[in-house]
């Protein structure tokens, strides 16, 4: 069994503590936030980020960083544009050697990049210690031992084995690979389409359009993903159309929920306030837009996604304006 500090006690963070502490591993909770801390010490739940569970016994709160030292495994669930600045404020602290594994999902939106190169930047090489643990699992059911899926992805493709060997267990079944750049963008594009699709529902369009947004927005997540050196057989796989299904199709997500409220004509502004949870599709549809640009690849659910949420378009001309491009050959238009 083995040490693991989480830091993070978001919804994420406190469902995969509760799945590894139910199967024996001994978890540290890290929270920025101290009364948060007690009240978890005192009451064994997370009553904001994920109600109606009681917290195993093997998890310890901590509101200290050093506390979590000596640990085997480090896996960080701090939002994705908070990473930089957390990992720079306490860089000693992850200066070790154990393995570093981000369940964070996105791109960062001031520089268009994925959470490998921001580790990378912030903690020198640590490409060698770096792990992604992404697939289609929301907290609410992770954090009930519901069975569920996830790939775990590394540059060394023999930690990846480690990892799978450490933490599978009955109820978190791990596949691994080497395609860290391919389960990254997997992982944070989908959540620009689940808010398109959210949308939809909003409007109040059927089934056939969901449908299309999911098939076509796995097109431009595989195109500007190959473009980007991943292996198009990624985004077929549990961390490419696994999470984008749960993820568009899901009461649980925070993404698709605020597409609906955004559909039904609140600002964004307003949906963000009230949503209480991180929503990462938003700060991630300025960065795919971005990288998109730079890298000259068509991205047209992403680039009216991008005007619909910064500048103000609206939603049913955005729409139009998708279903009226000129006509296109479906496999030539795939990677092109
Ligand atoms: N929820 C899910 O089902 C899944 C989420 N993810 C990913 O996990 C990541 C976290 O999401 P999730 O747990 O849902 O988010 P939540 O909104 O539930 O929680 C966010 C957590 O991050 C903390 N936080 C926010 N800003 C900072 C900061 N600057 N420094 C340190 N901590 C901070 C919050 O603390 P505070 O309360 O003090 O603000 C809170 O504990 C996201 O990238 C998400 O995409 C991945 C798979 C599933
Ligand atoms: O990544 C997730 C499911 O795999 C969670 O998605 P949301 O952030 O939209 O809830």
């Amino acid at each position: 069994m083995s040490n693991i500090a989480i830091f993070g006690a978001g919804s994420w963070g406190t469902a995969l503590a509760q799945s590894f502490a139910s199967y024996g591993h001994q978890v540290s909770l890290w929270a920025r936030n101290i009364d948060q801390v007690a009240k978890m010490n005192d009451n064994r739940v997370n009553a904001h980020y994920l109600p109606g569970i009681r917290l195993h016994d093997n998890i310890r709160f901590t509101a200290d960083v050093n506390d979590t030292v000596g640990v085997d495994y480090s896996i960080i669930a701090v939002p994705t544009q908070a990473q930089r600045q957390f990992l720079a404020d306490h860089r000693d602290r992850f200066s070790g050697q154990e393995p570093l594994i981000n369940v964070a999902k996105g791109l960062e939106a001031s520089s268009g990049k994925r959470l490998s190169d921001i580790y990378n930047e912030v903690l020198g090489d640590v490409d060698q210690r770096y792990v992604v643990l992404y697939g289609p699992s929301h907290a609410e059911e992770v954090g009930r031992n519901m069975p569920t899926v996830l790939v775990a992805a590394a540059h060394d493709e023999a930690l990846a084995a480690k990892v799978q060997q450490d933490l599978m267990n009955e109820n978190l079944r791990l596949y691994t690979t080497d395609d860290v750049t391919g389960v990254e963008l997997g992982g944070a594009l989908k959540n620009i389409i689940a808010l398109a699709i959210g949308m939809t529902v909003g409007l109040g369009y059927g089934d056939n359009a969901r449908a299309a947004l999911m098939t076509r927005g796995l097109a431009e997540i595989t195109r500007l993903g190959v473009k980007s050196g991943a292996n198009p057989l990624t985004f077929l796989g549990l961390t490419g159309v696994g999470d984008l299904i749960v993820t568009c199709t899901s009461g649980h997500s925070r993404n698709r929920t605020a597409g609906v409220q955004l559909g039904q004509g609140r600002t964004l502004d307003d949906v963000l306030a009230h949503m209480g949870m991180v929503v990462e599709g938003v700060p991630t549809t300025r960065a795919a837009y971005e990288r998109a640009k730079e890298l000259g690849i068509s991205m047209p659910i992403v680039s009216h996604m991008y005007e619909v949420l910064f500048n103000a378009a609206d939603v049913n001309q955005a729409a139009l304006a998708l279903m009226t491009r000129s006509g296109k050959s479906e496999q030539e238009d795939y990677l092109n």
